[in-house]
């Protein structure tokens, strides 16, 4: 028997068209090719085990073979084979089909779609034209009592199909490698293309007399079949040269969507740095992509590993993706699990946990302030540290803090510095009065420390420097001055003199004798206003202009300095106001240039006058 016969479809010529649109990503032909031959061979196993197949299965490697000579790549597989009748309703109907339905969609998408739908779409049987001017197929069905059957089709409309003898049950597809598409007769090439997608495939494949896969991957297994061990080298093996993984979350979830997979929280530099692109989709073992974005919560990018759902609609556009209900629940399951790993984490080891918080602290803040459901259930195991390198859950440090650090109208001052070493005097300052002062000063945590003060009851948060210490955390009693109300006036006259500058602005405060003689802050509001405006904040910072630096100098009446002040005689009190005011400028780092040399010569000759 040999037919000659003509497929039935609506769009014309589609052949051309995919041929032109999926140039970047003809290298999936072999991906569609041996998942199917991978379904025939699956589907022959399943009919043997009902028992609608009663022959020997035998070996069942799906085998894919290159011919540099003779031009063709063939894909071969001892799955359920075909009858000719079945070749015209699959390959010709189905397969032509879908290949149609996708060049329809193809057409409506605008260009930046056209990228998105390259390589999550399944074109199937059809994608075998994008590489191959001319197709055979060489099946025989697995019932008894069938011939073989022979299809040719150069992917016009055109086919052709005969009665052939097959000795062996399955399918052959043969392609004929067109010559622009030379780069795949290259064994290496197809090699890097099988590892790429079918590293896990559950059938073995064989290329070149050996199995390049993994029928089994550990994502498919119980987590109680596995060991620690297990883990880390799957990690290796799929991120080779990386460093081991903090921990992992296995996800395996059959209702109300079918998800399996392993997730692996990296060791991450202490900078925004995310690798996206870590995590590698697959759809019933066969690699997708490896951008995973809408269906992983934004800050759950940097977590490595795979994911694997039939359930994610791979033939979408990205637009729709998001919108799509199924992933909306991926993603509440993911980040749900998440939580719950790093809670159990806390729970049971909590030394352990501790040891990990600065590779994951960055995350925890991140998912924190981009995910409010996250927040609810991390608020728990955030950690705080402060400058004693202590750590402790946002619940402990409040407890911790509460006696000391209320001030008069209840609130509890959360002191914090950025720079330990920098505000040092600050910092010392602090814990002089008992104070508490902890160390933020991540990336994130000037967006953290906001949320926290909104979240958290009564509670406002200031760097150690924004204040002098008495007014940082205002209480009732306050430190009497022993200078007058003239007096006071006096020694501002002179230090506003001596200073000279507009941005400072001097007051004259009862501080302890024990305080520096001069302490100048900055605003914890203004120093907040000109960070967010360094960040860019745009929007309706802009309004203000470029904010003037605006610092506050504190001139401690009851400070001995103060007294010598008001008593010298002519130049010599400014003089004194100036290298004051100096010690605390350098205090703050901010004694610089010229500025800095006279305060040095100053110096000199103040020692040399004792
Ligand atoms: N190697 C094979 N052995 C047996 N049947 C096959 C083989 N390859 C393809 N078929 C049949 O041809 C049909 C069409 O294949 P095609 O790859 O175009 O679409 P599909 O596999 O159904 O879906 P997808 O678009 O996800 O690949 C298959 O459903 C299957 O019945």
């Amino acid at each position: 028997m040999q037919e000659k016969g003509s497929i039935s479809i609506h769009t014309e010529n589609i052949f051309p068209i995919i041929k032109k649109f999926l140039y970047s990503d003809h290298e999936i032909f072999l991906r569609e090719l041996v998942s199917n031959a991978v379904d025939a061979t699956q589907k022959l196993k399943s009919l043997g085990q009902l028992g609608e197949f009663k022959g020997e299965l035998g070996e069942l490697k799906v085998k894919v073979s290159v011919d540099k000579d003779a031009r063709t790549i063939t894909i071969s597989d001892r799955g359920l084979g075909m009858t000719a009748e079945e070749i015209k309703k699959y390959i010709n109907q189905i397969a032509f089909s879908g290949a149609t339905e996708f060049v329809e969609k193809y057409k409506e998408k605008d260009a930046a779609a056209k990228d998105q739908i390259i390589g999550q779409f399944g074109l199937g049987f059809y994608s075998a034209f994008m590489v191959a001017k001319e197709v055979e197929i060489f099946s025989k069905s697995y019932k008894d009592d069938t011939e073989g059957a022979h299809w040719v089709c150069d992917g016009s409309t055109e086919f052709s199909l005969e009665t052939t003898a097959k000795a062996d049950r399955g399918t052959d597809v043969v392609l004929h490698v067109a010559e622009d598409s030379d780069e795949f007769l290259e064994a290496a090439r197809l090699k890097g293309i099988l590892n790429k997608y079918c590293k896990f495939l559950p059938i073995e494949i064989e290329f070149e007399g050996t199995v390049i896969n993994q029928t089994a991957p550990i994502w498919t297994k119980q987590p109680s079949e596995l060991t620690d061990e297990d883990y880390t080298k799957f990690y290796q093996e799929l991120y080779p040269f990386s460093e081991p993984p903090l921990f992992w979350i296995h996800l395996n979830v059959d209702y109300p969507f079918n998800l399996t997979g392993i997730l692996y929280f990296p060791k991450v530099k202490d900078e925004l740095q995310f690798q996206r692109n870590k995590i590698q989709l697959y759809s019933r073992q066969v690699f997708i992509t490896d951008e995973v974005k809408d269906v992983v919560p934004e800050f759950l990018m940097l977590l490595h590993g795979v994911i694997d759902s039939p359930d994610i609609p791979l033939n979408v556009s990205r637009s729709f993706l998001q919108a799509d209900a199924a992933v909306r629940k991926i993603n509440t399951y993911i980040t749900k699990k998440v939580a719950d790993k790093l809670a159990e984490l806390y729970r049971k080891d909590r030394a352990g946990y501790e040891q990990k918080w600065s590779d994951i602290g960055l995350f925890v803040k991140y998912g924190m302030l981009s995910d409010d459901k996250f927040y609810e259930k991390a608020k728990d195991f955030a950690l705080v540290q402060n400058v004693a390198g202590k750590l402790f859950t946002l619940p402990e440090y409040q407890e911790f803090v509460q006696a000391n650090q209320k001030d008069k109208s209840e609130q509890t001052v959360v002191l914090y510095t950025t720079d330990a070493e920098a505000q040092h005097g600050f910092v010392q300052a602090a814990q002089d009065r008992g104070y508490d002062v902890l160390e933020l000063n991540g990336p994130l945590d000037s967006h953290f420390i906001g949320q926290l003060e909104q979240k958290l009851e009564k509670t406002t948060f200031k760097r150690v420097d924004a204040d002098t210490i008495g007014k940082l955390i205002e209480k009732e009693e306050s430190t009497e001055s022993v200078l007058s109300d003239d007096d006071k006036t006096k020694l501002q006259d002179v230090y506003k003199a001596a200073i000279s500058n507009e941005q400072m602005h001097v007051q004259v405060e009862a501080l302890s004798p024990q305080d520096a003689p001069v302490i100048i802050t900055l605003p914890e509001f203004m120093r907040r206003m000109k960070d967010m405006q360094r960040a860019g904040g745009g929007g309706g910072m802009q309004m203000f202009g470029s904010l003037p630096d605006s610092y506050t100098v504190s001139v401690n009446a009851n400070h001995p300095i103060a007294q010598r002040v008001l008593q010298a005689e002519g130049e010599a009190g400014s003089k004194l106001a100036r290298q004051a005011f100096d010690l605390a400028l350098l205090a703050q780092g901010m004694l610089k240039g010229e500025a800095l040399t006279a305060f040095v010569k100053r110096s000199a000759d103040l020692l040399a006058a004792e």
